[in-house]
């Protein structure tokens, strides 16, 4: 027993949600149950996709192997974009009331502060840099959320363990405590992790490196006053020629990374015996409770292609990332939203099956600037040579006094969204200024409606094609395939930075995707060009 009573065993975190098994009617029909969407995984990306389907009226039918959620924190960190899209499906304000906000990090190497930054320097956004919170607390919001929603039937220990593809779907055998059963799925979307047995089913590798250094992860339950900030060390005194990170959480909980080396043996890493002492060296103190421990190794590499005709992949497993830059679950769930709008048109025969293809094109693209970065970090982090480390020993002790080098520092860039640069996208005839980026997510900004009641653009958005117009004189009577909102009529730019933001000018014309995404952008209202524009956003033209 350590001081002030704290338990160095580590507490095994029960699921704090726990599921009943129920047995669905597919499993009593003749044969296979013809459905338009079965999702195997309820995890983030899994849940997150289900309830885009189902608010866009598909039903989804999502299998879990398992009948809980909450074993170990994981996943902690949820990025702007993920809350924004977390947000248009019902959660974000539940997701931050709980969660642990932060914007600033600040990267120490020994005992120094070598470099900083502020991942939200601006005003105006609803949603902030980043909350902490954990993976467990995500997934009940979520499956609370899908719950709700009829369109929504989710299965506990209903374990996909065949698939067999065919020209207009795939026949998905399931295990149940019950015995078998099959569905036969229009799409199937595997969010099935990092271990996919889909992907396995498949035979499909993913390519690219796997990183042979170890982490130790230990969750802290502990009183202490740190800042809600990023801290990561280089080479700190409490952890000498490794690294260190800390992150708080809610409840009282911290999250620390510890570098080990490559050749650590995880088994023994993880015993309380060896995890207290290099805890309490960092913090200096005996008082705290260990509530999870983990050992990991990581890859960063993805499979070739998301789509394999009517099997579409997202998340691990479809990318893998390290945890630095906390850029696999925030991927993950932008995956889903690029998927869900796409899907749901091709479903509704809005949209040519080609448009899945673009979800390929887009995420794979996305998936490969995450890979970079998470590529990049880890070899500042754990360098593998000795040259390697050499350079990157000097670049730190150069920050401490040339401002160039501290950009140089390079501790995990963290998760932004990604600028989609693909036909689906209508190229700038006018220049625009700004922070919007053609094929990126609409920048935020206060808003106010009609009746003066203040609100966010994001908020504003439709759930389909939104046609945003800078009034200028009149107004159009409405957009085809589009819901119309007139700035300066319908929303106000109360504090002027939508005007900043997306550089409007009177007549300025912005075509808004389903997932927030700037499709095309003119000076000026013209019917045609914005009809053309959003049929080629939907693979029409
Ligand atoms: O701060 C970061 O770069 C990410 C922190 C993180 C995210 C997920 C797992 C983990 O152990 C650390």
């Amino acid at each position: 027993m350590a001081e002030g009573g704290a338990t160095h065993g580590v507490e095994k975190r029960k699921g704090v949600y726990q599921f009943a098994y129920k047995r669905s009617a597919d499993q009593d029909a003749a044969g296979p149950v013809r459905r338009p969407v079965v999702i195997v995984g309820a995890g983030p990306v899994g849940l997150s996709l289900a309830i885009d389907l189902a608010e866009k009226d598909v039903p989804v039918v999502i299998l879990d192997d398992a009948d809980r959620i909450g074993e170990g924190s994981r996943a902690i960190c949820f990025a702007k974009r993920t809350l924004e899209i977390w947000d248009r499906l019902g959660v974000g304000d539940k997701m931050i009331d709980k969660g642990v906000t932060w914007k600033l990090g600040k990267c120490f190497h020994e005992n120094d502060l070598a470099y900083q930054f502020d991942l939200l320097p601006e005003e105006g956004h609803r949603m902030p840099a980043f909350i902490n919170l954990q993976q467990y607390y995500v997934e009940q919001y979520l499956v609370e959320r899908a719950l709700d929603l009829p369109q929504i039937d989710l299965r506990w220990l209903n374990k996909a363990v065949k698939v067999a593809p065919h020209a207009d779907g795939v026949v998905v055998t399931i295990e149940t405590p019950d015995g078998p059963y099959e569905i036969d799925a229009e799409w199937l979307l595997a969010c099935d992790g990092a271990k996919s047995p889909i992907r396995d089913m498949l035979g499909e590798g993913f390519k690219g490196h796997v990183f042979e250094d170890r982490f130790l992860i230990a969750d802290v339950k502990m009183a202490a006053d740190f800042p809600a900030e990023r801290w990561f060390w280089f080479d700190p005194p409490f952890h000498p020629g490794q690294s260190a990170l800390l992150h708080k959480q809610p409840d009282d909980v911290w999250r620390i990374d510890l570098q080990l080396g490559w050749d650590a043996d995880p088994e023994k890493e993880k015993q309380p015996e060896r995890v207290v002492p290099r805890i309490e060296q960092m913090l200096g103190h005996s008082n705290f409770d260990l509530e999870w421990v983990s050992v990991y190794t990581f890859q960063c590499r993805r499979i070739d292609n998301f789509v394999h005709g009517r099997i579409v992949f997202a998340g691990d497993a479809a990318h893998q990332v390290s945890p630095f830059g906390a850029r696999g679950a925030n991927s993950g769930v932008q995956d889903a939203e690029n998927l869900a709008w796409k899907l749901a048109l091709v479903l509704k025969g809005e949209a040519p099956e080609s448009l899945i293809e673009t979800y390929n094109l887009e995420r794979s693209a996305a998936a490969d600037e995450n890979i970079g970065h998470s590529t990049r970090s880890t070899d500042f982090i754990a360098p593998r040579s000795a040259f390697e480390r050499r350079l990157r020993n000097a670049v730190l002790d150069l920050a401490r006094t040339a401002p160039f080098a501290r950009v140089m520092v390079n501790s995990g860039r963290l998760s932004m969204p990604s600028v989609y640069d693909t036909e689906l996208s209508t190229e700038d005839q006018d220049v625009f200024a700004g922070s919007a980026r053609l094929g990126g997510p609409l920048p935020d900004c206060p808003m106010q409606t009609a009746d003066h009641r203040d609100t966010h653009l994001l908020n504003e958005l439709g759930d389909g094609f939104t046609v945003l117009y800078a009034r200028d004189g009149g107004r159009p009577n409405s957009v085809e395939g589009a819901t119309l909102k007139v700035i300066g009529d319908d929303l106000l730019d109360s504090e002027g930075l939508f005007k900043r933001r997306l550089d409007a000018t009177p007549g300025s014309t912005y075509v808004v995707r389903p997932d927030q995404h700037l499709a095309a952008r003119f000076r000026t209202f013209d019917a045609g060009k914005v009809k053309h524009a959003i049929d080629r956003a939907c693979g029409r033209a």
